[in-house]
């Protein structure tokens, strides 16, 4: 039923504190953002600080969706599709960050759509054609986005009754039926005609009459050139595949081992091979195959893998140029993927664009530093590659994949509390070795988030990606890596962003309160994609706010809420995890008070539990006001 599909909706939406009421014991049009009227279900989630995805598959369940509207919220991404909702009548996207070219088919079909609001976002390519194909469209509102080219005619059969479309960069002849105001068109530079008070050339090329002879000499010759460039493909590929064909001959006929990394990849008689012949393995090779190395690290050039331990299973850059890819991510440094060595271990291969900030012989030193480190909750590195233009740094490949997908991914966490504690206990020892292994680095890991935390086979946390900050280019670590997202990185000051006794800085520890908040919420920091601007106080900044409300209860993921006998100890570690996400640095706890106080916790209360932590129940009741500064980010109130 309804109720049930919108619940679902709602588990796909973050921040959605605003639809706390949305549960099976209310009627549906008593939930906050529901209407119904007419029969229909209008969704009005407007100004509600949501983000995260809105899922029109499940929409799709409804039984009669007639509006919608998402109105100033925090949505990003490409502008959700909803050409397959036949009776939506109004769509309101205004005020998000949508962004990117909206596919021309965007509104096929949709002939009851009569307003369409898709202004302050940051769509860009043409006025998709099926929205100017709209029978019923009444209102149009596109303004302040990044839309080009011209405006195309309308086929409505109303007069607008809203239209607008100034503050883009559409050009050309403004078609007759728009409106008759030119503030709707103002802050386009190329547009011309009327309502504007300009004229447009006569020989305006982007309405120029379709019939002209020069037009038809233009496009008789462009039918030419498209027409030999297609031979001339067909030739070059017939080429390439008959060159394709002997070389796999040859090969099978000496029995020399192939290389699925390079794009003629298709036989292997290596063991591991033989695991890669069901149809996943034809995804993983066709992945790979658009990640050839060898062009860049040609044979010789640029010497070879330096192993940091001794005990390492040895390979060299030939044969890891020739290993199976599979392409895990592009993050913001460059490409992973995971290799499988022929004849040797499964990898993974980072590549680093922006490690210029040591010399060679610093950057060998600082590498065999992390080399020599030695943590069941660090995840080992294992070899380096040194080249100018760019690093690779080759780790272990650990089979359980990363926290982050565990608490986000498709399926639901499913973690229950011992184990998202234990995991939060063992990146608090791994933090902790790092500290003492680095008393001199200011950010001895620089970039702890839920991706970073790799999870083995019994769910034990090891830590990557860590001690970098010394290697990033500074402008790129600033830019993308998690601790310069902590407030304080956007203050000027220097007294902000002053290290503490150990000489450290505490951004470190602002990343550890944000992962204990997303281990207990679930929630995705959403500014964690958000590069460059806004820190990642939005999660902390929303588990404040309800705390502060007294809904402490709504703060955890619904996979630990009925937790028996843990409740005590898991409101401890939101505790520790908003004392870690402290705004202003000085009441920040340093690391060691956090880590002390993450190592004290046990996965049930205990008999007497004022006793087995000192931190006060009155620390969370007199929780820290708001800063104007903060409040300004708080995204979900
Ligand atoms: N050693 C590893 N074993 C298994 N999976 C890994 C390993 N290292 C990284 N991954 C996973 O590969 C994916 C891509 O990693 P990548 O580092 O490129 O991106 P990221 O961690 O999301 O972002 P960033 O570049 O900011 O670190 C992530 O899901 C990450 O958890």
């Amino acid at each position: 039923d309804d109720r049930q599909v919108l619940i679902k909706f709602k588990t796909f939406l973050s921040n959605a504190s605003a639809l706390s009421n949305w549960n099976h014991s209310t009627r549906i049009c008593n939930w906050n953002g529901i209407r119904c009227r007419k029969g229909g279900l209008h969704l009005i989630l407007e100004k509600m600080g949501l983000s995260g995805t809105i899922d029109t598959d499940t929409l799709l369940e409804l039984s009669d969706l007639q509006s919608f509207s998402v109105k100033n919220n925090n949505f990003e991404g490409n502008m959700p599709i909803f050409n397959r909702f036949g009776r939506l009548k109004g769509l309101y996207l205004s005020q998000n960050k949508f962004s990117g070219d909206i596919p021309d088919n965007a509104f096929d079909g949709m002939r009851h759509l009569s307003k369409v609001y898709l202004d302050e976002n940051e769509c860009t390519g043409h006025i998709p054609s099926s929205l100017a194909e709209l029978p019923n469209l009444l209102d149009l509102d596109l303004h302040s986005n990044g839309f080009e080219g011209n405006i195309p005619d309308f086929k409505t059969q109303n007069t607008f009754r809203v239209f607008n479309v100034s503050y883009n960069h559409l050009e050309g002849e403004i078609p007759p039926n728009g409106s008759d105001d030119p503030s709707a068109y103002e802050g386009n530079k190329g547009l011309c005609g009327k309502p504007l008070n300009n004229t447009c050339q006569v020989s305006s090329p982007s309405r120029k009459r379709e019939s002209s002879p020069s037009r038809k000499r233009t496009l008789v010759i462009a039918i030419i050139v498209v027409a030999v460039i297609l031979l001339a493909s067909i030739i070059a590929a017939l080429f390439v595949l008959r060159r394709r064909r002997q070389k796999q001959r040859r090969r099978s006929s000496t029995s020399t081992t192939t290389s699925p990394l390079r794009k003629t990849a298709t036989t292997t008689t290596n063991i591991h091979s033989e695991q890669h012949q069901n149809s996943e393995s034809l995804v993983i090779k066709e992945k790979a195959s658009s990640l050839d190395l060898t062009a860049e690290f040609k044979k010789g050039e640029s010497g070879d893998l330096n192993f940091v331990k001794k005990e390492n299973e040895r390979f060299d850059l030939q044969q890891l140029l020739r290993a199976s890819a599979e392409i895990l991510g592009g993050g913001s440094f460059g490409t992973t993927y995971k290799a499988i060595v022929l004849n040797g271990p499964v990898v993974v291969v980072k590549r680093f664009k922006h490690m210029n900030n040591l010399g060679k012989g610093e950057f060998f030193e600082h590498m065999r530093r992390l080399g020599s480190l030695n943590h069941p909750n660090l995840l080992p590195l294992v070899a380096f590659y040194y080249r100018k233009e760019e690093k690779l740094l080759v780790y272990d490949f650990v089979e359980n994949g990363c926290l982050a997908s565990h608490l986000h991914g498709r399926r639901g966490s499913g973690l229950d509390w011992p184990t998202r504690l234990k995991i939060i206990k063992g990146v608090a020892r791994g933090l902790a070795y790092l500290y003492r292994e680095f008393p001199d680095e200011k950010l001895p890991h620089g970039h702890l988030k839920s991706s970073n935390v790799l999870l083995d086979e019994s769910m034990e946390p090891r830590l990557t990606e860590y001690g970098l900050v010394p290697a990033m280019n500074k402008s790129h670590a600033q830019q993308f890596m998690a601790a310069y997202k902590a407030p304080e990185a956007n203050q000027s000051s220097p007294e902000q962003r002053r290290p503490n006794n150990n000489n450290q800085l505490k951004s470190d520890v602002w990343c550890l309160g944000i992962l204990i908040l997303e281990v207990l919420t679930g929630k995705f920091p959403a500014n964690y994609l958000r590069h460059g601007k806004g820190g990642n106080s939005d999660l902390a900044t929303w588990v404040n706010s309800v705390v502060r409300e007294e809904w402490t209860g709504e703060v955890f993921d619904k996979d630990i809420l009925g937790t028996r006998n843990g409740e005590g100890e898991m409101l401890k570690l939101l505790k520790i995890g908003m004392f870690c996400c402290e705004w202003e640095v000085e009441n920040r706890w340093d690391w060691k008070e956090a880590i002390a106080k993450i190592e004290e916790l046990k996965e049930k209360d205990s008999e007497d539990d004022s006793s087995s932590s000192n931190i006060s129940e009155a620390d969370l009741s007199a929780s820290r006001p708001i800063t104007d500064d903060e409040s300004s980010f708080a995204a979900p109130k």
